[in-house]
């Protein structure tokens, strides 16, 4: 792992009017880690990551990103062509509804090549065969790369929006609840491709669910929130089997009773 930080937050608050979604949060995270935000239902986990994502400012605190050129950057201070570059290339933002993430009525060639289009390709040929080969690693099959997502089903809506971020190859990805919503074993397949295409690309993630058994698969570091605040960070495996902070231990064992 590199020395040198790529994501750094520090004293992260987000309000909305008098209620506060998130305060004081501090994280670190390297290349190619992935870090898991977990916690309950309004804990602050998608506001955190819209913050972190470039999406939405924080009232107070900094997030600094370290950009192509090594340099350690003000997310929000950021010229508009250099936002741009960072969203549209060096990050990807993977949504719990792909709704959210796709454009419905486009095939699924058109939804991987957009990408690429948006950072100045034009080359008909090798957009074709980029979307091609993205679509392979993300196991949906050739012969639907011109049906639209519409006639997907939503594993595979995942899988799309996945290979829509990672023609650009990202250093980076967000995912807000990526399997929010699909059926277990949908979940496990989509988990392990996320799992095999992270590692081999060595990307880095910050992966926010409620789901425990998600970060056990995925992430690094987790860091557990509630009501806003970061109560307890560490290594995953020491963080889900020896819980130190008394709503961690509630959480694990929330979840170990079903
Ligand atoms: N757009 C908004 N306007 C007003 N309040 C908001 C808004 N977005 C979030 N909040 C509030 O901020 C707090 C944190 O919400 P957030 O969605 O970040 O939590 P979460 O941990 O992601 O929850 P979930 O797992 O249910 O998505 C909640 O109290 C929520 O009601």
């Amino acid at each position: 792992m590199s020395a040198e930080p790529l994501l750094i937050a520090t004293g992260v608050e987000r309000r909305f009017g008098a209620q506060v979604a998130c305060t004081g949060i501090d994280l670190v995270l390297y290349p190619g880690e992935v870090l898991g935000v977990v916690g309950e239902s309004g804990a602050g986990k998608s506001t955190l990551l819209q913050t972190l994502a470039g999406q939405a400012a924080p009232q107070s605190g900094q997030v600094a990103y370290r950009t192509r050129d090594r340099r350690l950057r003000d997310v929000y201070r950021l010229g508009e062509a250099e936002r741009r570059m960072l969203l549209r290339t060096d990050w990807g933002l993977v949504h719990q509804n792909p709704r959210d993430g796709l454009r419905m009525a486009v095939s699924a060639g058109g939804n991987v090549g957009e990408r690429l289009m948006q950072i100045g390709e034009r080359h008909y040929g090798r957009i074709r065969e980029s979307a091609r080969t993205w679509l392979e690693a993300v196991e949906i099959a050739e012969g639907r790369i011109d049906d639209t997502p519409q006639t997907f089903s939503g594993g595979m809506q995942q899988r799309l929006q996945l290979a829509r971020n990672l023609v650009t190859r990202p250093r980076l990805l967000f995912l807000d609840e990526p399997t929010g919503g699909l059926d277990v074993s949908v979940q496990a397949r989509l988990l392990d491709l996320l799992r095999r295409l992270v590692g081999e690309l060595g990307i880095a993630a910050i992966v926010v669910t409620h789901d425990l058994g998600v970060v056990r698969l995925l992430a690094d570091r987790l860091l557990v929130m509630r009501s806003g605040r970061a109560v307890e960070h560490g290594l995953t495996d020491q963080v889900l089997d020896d819980p130190q902070h008394a709503y961690s231990q509630l959480l694990v064992s929330s979840i170990l009773r079903g």
